[in-house]
């Protein structure tokens, strides 16, 4: 396989910031959050289980899944979210093997909130964690989606402590600064990882 690079961060951190980046400059990204949506698209298996277990309730009219409802469900109730994870998590799984067994970038990226949490991080050769202090996670998740404060908390919660997930990165981006500082950043993560990939012996 493709040397693997997973990019984590908690909610709003700013991993989608850095793995645009990375695209532009011609590498695969393969992204977790994304493979969530693909396999609960209306006919998918996984749909038919979820409104088994929570109910037509978080089924919209036209058949797609009600993220909105279920968001409120699954972080309001850490038993219902793992109930979640359940159904999703191993066929997010078989997902991004699946993608990152096709890519053919001279590395890959695994975009993941949850990679360390999941162990999505059995996939990676290296580890980088975008990292913020929590206040910069909330004011920027906020800002981005219309969500109350309560909710964000609510998910940060459910995610890895911000000094748990420091001690398992290989490599830190701060991203409290500009979005011309992250570029800067990203340039040099960009040269690292094409060398250690191509020291990797593949
Ligand atoms: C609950 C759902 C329907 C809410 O959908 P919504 O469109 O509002 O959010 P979206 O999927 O874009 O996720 C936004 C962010 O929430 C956080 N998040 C999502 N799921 C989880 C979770 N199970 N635990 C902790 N944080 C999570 C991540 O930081 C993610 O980037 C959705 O997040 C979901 O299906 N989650 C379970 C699958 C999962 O764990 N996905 C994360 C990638 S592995
Ligand atoms: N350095 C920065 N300065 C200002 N705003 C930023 C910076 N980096 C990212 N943002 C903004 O903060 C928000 C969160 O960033 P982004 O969507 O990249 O986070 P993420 O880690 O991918 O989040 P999620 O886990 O929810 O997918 C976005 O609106 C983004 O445009």
């Amino acid at each position: 396989m493709t040397y693997c690079v997973g990019v984590t961060g908690g909610i709003g951190s700013g991993k989608s910031a850095v793995t645009d980046r990375l695209a532009a400059l011609g590498i695969t990204v393969v992204d977790a959050d994304v493979a969530a949506r693909e396999i609960v698209a209306p006919g998918q298996p996984a749909l038919d289980e979820i409104r088994e277990h929570f109910g037509p309730g978080v089924i919209q009219a036209d058949g797609n899944l009600d993220r909105a409802q279920l968001r409120k469900i699954v972080f309001e109730n850490p038993k219902q979210r793992k109930q979640l994870e359940a159904i999703t998590h191993p066929r997010i799984r078989d997902q991004l093997a699946s993608q990152l067994n096709s890519a053919t970038s001279p590395y890959v990226i695994l975009a993941s909130p949850l990679l360390l949490e999941s162990g999505q991080n059995s996939f990676a050769d290296h580890v980088v964690v975008v990292d913020v202090p929590e206040s910069v996670q909330l004011e920027r998740t906020m800002a981005r989606d219309n969500n109350d404060a309560a909710l964000v908390e609510k998910i940060m919660a459910a995610q890895l402590p911000r000094p748990e997930r420091l001690a398992n990165a290989d490599t830190v981006i701060d991203n409290s600064g500009t979005l011309e500082a992250l570029d800067e950043q990203v340039v040099q993560l960009h040269q690292t990882l094409l060398r250690l990939a191509q020291q990797s012996p593949q």
